[in-house]
């Protein structure tokens, strides 16, 4: 009789007691998920080992001190915003003047740039007065500061177009802050610390984001080099896109049409080539371009793109691997995790209503295709620039001077009345968030990667074949040539994350109201924080990098577009010449005192646009002294000049062997060598059919 009761009692605490147990087995899940999802992606956990690290030389500051030391990072010691967090001034406990860092806490793509910062300059063997100086850092959970000895005159960005935002006819030429003996040792000392790192460290270190907001200048307007979120070490094993490239897209493809469809033999000469004058940013945006883009120009490096690279026990290991299966920060693999990105903001936030409806193009061919095509983005900006004020053109000589308002809403072009407006009136540049990034499973993203590189590949042979070789495709050379090039794809393996899809999680937040959004490349769209937004002149919104930090932003990108070597496409591991790359447009820069990509509004001068290819235009009719910045009048010395110019069009070879080593770049600036003769090089540039050749057009036209 009593059994009932009892039994009821045994089945009802079974019963609550297997719910409690459920409940908690779905509360943990739910817990381990978000975890895993928010929490972790977040941030990737910084080990500090003092005791192994060559962090120990460096001051472990905590964060109260520098907020002491920032006065709680005031907007009044703001001084610059790069893609990776806000820069403030500061003085500590000993009077110390310092530069402090402070990261972006939620970014993976700022943890890692952290890291490699701290383990490259922290980790250099001796100090160089040519590299800016680490003091120290902060770890305070998910908070990431580097301290930096600070430079009083910022950047060599800001001093340039400090003066550029100044009105020309006000600016003497005794009034410039950068007059030309300045530049002359600012190049020097770039290409000096350029030096040490390649050639007197220990592995070399590759710098990898040569810009002059990455040149900070002393109170003597001595340059010294920063920003080594993006560099690398060499190891002795690894071969890098420039050899690569050389290889195979220079010699192979200009062989291959000489030799009429037959394999080249390895080693075979270069026999006819032809410089190629078409617009280099094309083939720069090409080659930068994060996903397909970038694929295409350079397929045939991905033949024979080694992803692995061997440690010194032979050992073989993913990059970013180490010996331990851990991850090393030093060898950061190039993905394309952080390359959604909305252009329709950014250029609703600084051009005029015609960008905005192509900016909303952007955003639908986006939703169109997912995936996101650099070289579209600008080629298509500029065309929107061109048509939204035909007649503006503020470097038009014959037009004269034109009025402020009606300049193109571009902030390179914008005046500032005084330095100090830089943190006085912040930016508003628009953000995205940055997606959350999961680590994939590497077996399955090698298939995906091998299957991306076949389409590609495939992509690519369609685009770059003219109607002849199109007609021919089914013809007995083809098919010799396709056995070649299956050959040469047989050896591709396949690397991280190519071409990765976009992602659209964070698009309800794009689609929200522009004024509360700012840009920045590596973060993505974000909230504007009244707090923290100061601006930087050498921010690339001022810059001419207007697109670069799309690319310098996504990890897929090593370094700024325009400054970016064309060799990289987003695979493997830029070189030394590729930072030699990025010196010959900084040394461009420097001299003309422009943007390396600067839009204007008149078709005419659309060869003025893109600075590399106008000072080869000007090198070939002879004139490269034209190219020197006008406010600097007769102010300064003609034969550095032309050497400088001319140095830098060796560094702008296409084919990185081409290029001199930084060793040479020394010597040539010191006058201890002279430029040797470079041989002419195939362009790896686009079809013309794709971006019209206007440069080269008015040049034959000229010469009529
Ligand atoms: N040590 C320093 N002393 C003085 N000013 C500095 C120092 N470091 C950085 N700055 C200023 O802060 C600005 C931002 O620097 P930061 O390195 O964060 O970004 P960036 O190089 O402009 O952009 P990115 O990091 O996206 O390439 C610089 O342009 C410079 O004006």
């Amino acid at each position: 009789m009593d059994s009932r009761p009892k039994t009821t009692v045994v089945l009802l605490s079974i019963t609550i007691s297997a719910s409690l147990i459920v409940l908690a087995a779905v509360l943990y899940f739910l817990h381990y998920l978000w975890y895993s999802l928010v929490r972790r992606s977040r941030t990737s956990p910084f080990s500090f080992d003092a005791a192994a690290s060559p962090l120990n030389k460096l001051q472990r500051f905590t964060y109260r001190e520098l907020k002491n030391a920032t006065h709680n990072f005031t907007a009044a010691n703001s001084i610059g915003k790069g893609g990776s967090g806000a820069v403030f001034r500061g003085i500590l406990k000993d009077g110390k003047l310092v530069a402090v860092k402070l990261l972006d806490p939620n970014s993976l793509q700022c943890e890692h740039e952290f890291q490699n910062e701290l383990k490259i300059l922290g980790g250099l063997n001796k100090p160089c007065p040519l590299v800016v100086t680490l003091l120290g850092f902060c770890v305070e959970k998910n908070k990431r500061l580097v301290v930096y000895e600070y430079m009083p005159n910022r950047s060599l960005q800001e001093s340039l177009f400090f003066d550029s935002n100044n009105n020309n006819n006000d600016v003497g030429c005794n009034n410039l802050r950068l007059n030309w003996s300045r530049r002359f040792c600012i190049i020097l000392d770039v290409a000096k610390a350029l030096s040490f790192l390649h050639l007197e460290c220990d592995p070399p270190v590759i710098h990898g984001d040569v810009k002059p907001s990455n040149v900070l200048l002393d109170s003597n307007f001595g340059a010294k080099l920063s920003d080594f979120g993006l560099s690398r070490l060499k190891l002795d094993c690894e071969i890098g896109v420039d050899n690569l490239f050389s290889q195979d897209l220079g010699k192979s493809q200009e062989i291959f049409r000489s030799s009429n469809g037959t394999p080249p033999a390895i080693g075979t000469p270069m026999e006819s080539c032809h410089e190629n004058d078409e617009v280099d940013f094309a083939s720069a945006l090409q080659a930068s371009a994060s996903s397909r883009n970038g694929c295409k120009v350079y397929h045939n490096v991905m033949g024979v793109l080694p992803i692995a690279s061997l440690n010194l026990k032979g050992k073989e290991l993913l990059p970013g691997e180490n010996e331990n299966g851990g991850w090393n920060s030093k060898f950061v693999p190039y993905d394309d995790e952080l390359s959604s990105v909305d252009h329709s903001k950014e250029l609703s936030l600084n051009v005029g209503d015609d960008a905005k409806q192509w900016g909303k193009d952007w955003w639908w061919r986006q939703d169109g295709s997912g995936e996101l095509c650099s070289k579209d983005y600008v080629t298509e900006w500029i065309g929107s620039q061109i048509c939204a004020s035909a007649n503006l053109d503020n470097w038009d000589e014959e037009k004269g001077p034109i009025t402020p308002h009606e300049k193109i809403v571009l902030d390179n072009s914008r005046q500032l009345d005084k330095f100090e407006e830089v943190s006085e009136n912040p930016m508003q540049e628009p953000r995205f968030e940055c997606p959350n990034i999961e680590q994939e499973d590497s077996k399955k993203s090698e298939v995906c990667d091998a299957k991306r590189h076949r389409k590609m590949h495939e992509w690519w042979k369609e685009e770059q074949m003219d109607e002849r070789e199109k007609i021919s495709k089914k013809g007995n050379k083809a098919n010799r040539l396709k056995v070649w090039r299956n050959k040469e794809r047989s050896k591709i393996v396949p690397h991280f994350g190519l071409g990765k899809c976009f992602e659209f999680k964070k698009r309800r937040k794009f689609e929200t109201d522009d004024q509360n959004m700012e840009f920045s490349f590596r973060k993505g769209w974000k909230k504007n924080n009244k707090k923290n937004n100061s601006r930087s002149m050498g921010s690339d919104m001022w810059s001419g990098d207007l697109f670069s930090r799309e690319l310098s932003s996504t990890t897929s990108m090593r370094g700024t577009l325009c400054y970016v070597a064309p060799e990289y496409g987003g695979l493997g591991y830029l070189m030394e010449k590729a930072d030699i790359y990025s010196l010959g447009v900084l040394i461009l820069v420097v001299i003309s005192g422009r943007r390396p990509l600067h839009v204007l509004s008149s078709p005419i001068k659309l060869e003025k646009a893109n600075l590399i290819s106008w000072s080869r235009i000007l090198a070939h009719s002879g004139n490269v002294l034209e190219l020197v910045d006008e406010r600097l009048g007769d102010e300064y010395d003609k034969e550095q000049a032309s050497l400088c110019i001319n140095l830098a069009l060796a560094c702008l070879k296409k084919m990185p062997e081409l290029r001199p080593d930084i060793g040479d770049v020394v010597k040539i600036l010191k006058g201890e060598m002279d430029i040797p003769p470079l041989p002419f090089e195939f362009s790896p540039s686009p079809p013309p059919s794709k971006i019209p050749n206007r440069s080269r057009r008015k040049h034959k036209s000229n010469g009529d």
